[in-house]
């Protein structure tokens, strides 16, 4: 398949260590750019503690149709508990400050973040933004107020 250009993202590096490590798509078609722990030394979350973490990268999107979002990745999830305080950290296109990963041991075990470390993933999400039209009354849908399992189980 031919690649599509991609639009360009500012970047600022607000820690020099990472300029040597900068986010990439893993793979032609990875979805989201990895984001490192930009820390000192090793980072223990006991179980249930939230910490939030610096990735020394700011992005400024600048588009209004486009949005970053920030994801667990699923090995760190699914094997070790990590994954966010916000559950999805959710970027502005006028956000130009650091980007910071939220990062939550749901575990029952004491998880290291160590520096440098692979930690989060971010992606570039199309966005429609929209205007709140007043109404009395909406036009009859098969749903109407129907939700939370009213269509069943089978
Ligand atoms: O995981 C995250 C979530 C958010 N942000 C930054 C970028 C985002 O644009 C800004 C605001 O996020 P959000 O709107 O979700 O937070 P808020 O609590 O509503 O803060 P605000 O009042 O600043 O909008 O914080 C991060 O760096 N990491
Ligand atoms: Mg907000």
């Amino acid at each position: 398949m031919t690649a599509r250009p991609r639009p360009s993202l500012q970047c600022k590096i607000l820690d020099e260590r990472l300029r040597d490590y900068l986010p990439t798509y893993a793979t032609e078609g990875s979805a989201g750019m990895d984001l490192r722990a930009m820390l000192d030394a090793p980072l223990t979350l006991a179980p249930g503690e939230c910490e939030l973490v610096r990735t020394g990268l700011a992005l400024h999107i600048q588009d209004p149709t486009l949005a970053g979002m920030i994801l667990p990745r699923s090995g760190l999830g699914h094997k070790h508990g990590i994954v966010l305080g916000n559950l999805v950290g959710l970027i502005d296109s006028d956000y130009q400050g650091e980007l910071m990963i939220s990062a939550w041991n749901r575990s029952q075990r004491a998880f290291s973040i160590e520096p440098f470390e692979r930690l989060a993933q971010y992606v570039l999400v199309p966005v429609v933004q929209a205007e709140l039209d007043v109404v009395e009354q909406f036009t009859d849908s098969a749903r109407g107020g129907g939700g939370f399992g009213s269509t069943g189980t089978a």
